[in-house]
């Protein structure tokens, strides 16, 4: 079976694969996934594939929504998110989050509180 794919840059390889990192926010240009859905997750800069994700929901925010929760969910500070969003999407505003669960190799859920 094929996925889809979706990439991340390589300093987050870390906190997905130890669960630490639980959503991603994109822009418009990657708010086409779906609940349900699982998808190869590539690193950017070298598209090396380092895990499966299973995309939990998929739901629309503003920049100026983003808060503390969120940023737990990214295991930053809320002003690092900010700073991150900010500087990868220079002038954007309309985002989405993708909450998503790692699954191990099997295809499982891999954290045991997911
Ligand atoms: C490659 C890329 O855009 N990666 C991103 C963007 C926003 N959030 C994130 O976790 N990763």
């Amino acid at each position: 079976m094929s996925y889809r794919n979706i990439t991340f840059f390589s300093r987050f390889e870390s906190d997905i694969l130890a669960d630490r990192k639980t959503i991603t926010i994109r822009d418009q240009s990657e708010s086409h996934f779906q609940p349900g859905e699982i998808l190869t997750v590539a690193r950017n800069e070298d598209d090396q594939y380092f895990c499966h994700i299973r995309v939990n929901a998929v739901t629309p925010i503003h920049f100026d929504a983003l808060n503390e929760q969120h940023a737990v969910q990214e295991n930053m500070t809320l002003e690092e998110l900010k700073s991150v969003i900010q500087t990868i999407y220079p002038g954007q505003n309309e985002f989405v989050v993708i909450d998503f669960t790692r699954l191990d190799v099997t295809g499982n859920v891999a954290a045991t509180n997911s």
